[in-house]
């Protein structure tokens, strides 16, 4: 059995070798002893504190395979991206570059530094151990923290961001940063990365361009790269897509990654998550039906799994014994419950627009 929970400081080695997993490594999730002992230290704090709107909360889960009794994934909740220090992006913009003398008129892209995704909740630091990579605890890992904001709506933001790794080539290398940052940071990106994960990031506001940048002026290389995510993140992009993410104008300023946006009220979890009375039946004896995430109400003790989403006709939702023991819960006792699967492209009903949040 898989489990999503809050992290524990026991958690801290398995934490550890996760940041050392993570394809490319994650500037949330530093492989660094220190700041992951502050991250634990940071998210028990968060957990464990009365909150009326969001602010610089860190909440921190863990992936747990029971049978092996080993934590195989993380995953982070940053309450408000920009509580401590503003949240930068580069935001794409178009500009129109006319002259009715000349009878000439272009539209010109550009990057302008932002601090709009500063108010966001941010969905960050995930990483699996890559024996689970296309399973369903991959997608419990990355949905269960939109189960556990379901419960505490007054801790987060309205609107959820996630930014993506960006594009690196065969060679590892970030064309978009050697293309801009490096003019103006002698370094490599992934000494870059790193640097922002364990120092504080205001040597962003102070050596990265302040000017807006005119895509027509960077290489080819880095102007492909924009808003394009790194390859080992597709599926996660696609799931998050269908979850009812959209793309933004926003993207990373040192490699260029895609941030997407979702406003709570129109992503799936949310929409189809509906709480339910448990009656606990033997495993056996349950009927067969599509899996859910199953989450119990409560805050420190955070619990969410995978099991089938199977009501009986007066509306209890049976589960087996293990897994009620697992969620805390007794018969009658209610949980969060949402269908996994995600409708596929084109069966959403909704049928929105694509628009600029
Ligand atoms: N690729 C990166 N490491 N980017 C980190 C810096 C920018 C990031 N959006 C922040 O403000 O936290």
């Amino acid at each position: 059995m898989m489990v999503v929970r809050p992290v524990r400081q026991a958690d801290l080695p398995a934490l550890e070798r996760l940041a050392g997993l993570a394809t490319p490594s994650l500037t949330n999730l530093p492989a660094h002893r220190d700041r992951l002992e502050e991250r634990i230290a940071r998210s028990r704090q968060s957990f464990g504190r009365e909150v009326d709107f969001p602010g610089d909360e860190h909440y921190t889960f863990v992936l747990e395979d029971l049978e092996r009794d080993e934590v195989v994934g993380t995953a982070t909740l940053r309450a408000e991206a920009g509580a401590r220090e503003a949240y930068y992006t580069y935001r794409q913009e178009t500009l129109i570059h006319a002259s009715q003398q000349l009878n000439v008129r272009r539209e010109v892209q550009t990057l302008s530094l932002s601090h709009e995704v500063s108010e966001t909740t941010q969905l960050c630091a995930l990483s699996l151990d890559p024996r689970y990579r296309g399973t369903s605890a991959e997608s419990l890992l990355r949905r269960a923290r939109l189960m556990f904001i379901a419960q505490y709506p007054e801790r987060f933001a309205e609107v959820l961001a996630m930014a993506f790794p960006g594009y690196l080539d065969e060679q590892g290398e970030s064309p978009f940063w050697n293309s801009v940052g490096r003019h103006f940071f002698v370094r490599d990106y992934h000494d870059i990365n790193y640097l922002a994960g364990v120092r504080s990031k205001s040597f962003i506001a102070e050596v990265m361009p302040q000017f807006p940048l005119y895509l027509a002026l960077l290489t080819p290389q880095a102007r492909a790269a924009i808003g394009r995510e790194h390859p080992a993140h597709e599926t996660a992009m696609a799931e998050m897509l269908a979850e009812g993410f959209m793309r933004s104008r926003h993207v990373d300023l040192f490699d260029a990654g895609p941030v997407i946006k979702g406003e709570r009220d129109r992503l799936q979890t949310f929409r189809r998550a509906a709480w339910h009375p448990v009656r606990v039946r033997p495993a056996h004896a349950l009927p067969d039906a599509e899996p859910a995430m199953i989450a119990n109400q409560r805050l420190a003790d955070f619990r969410c799994v995978v099991a089938r989403y199977a009501l009986s006709p007066t509306g209890q939702l049976m589960i087996s014994p293990e897994h009620a023991e697992l969620l805390g819960v007794e018969e009658g006792r209610a949980v969060l419950a949402a269908p996994l699967a995600l409708p596929t492209a084109g069966e959403d009903e909704l049928g929105f627009d694509e628009g600029e949040l």
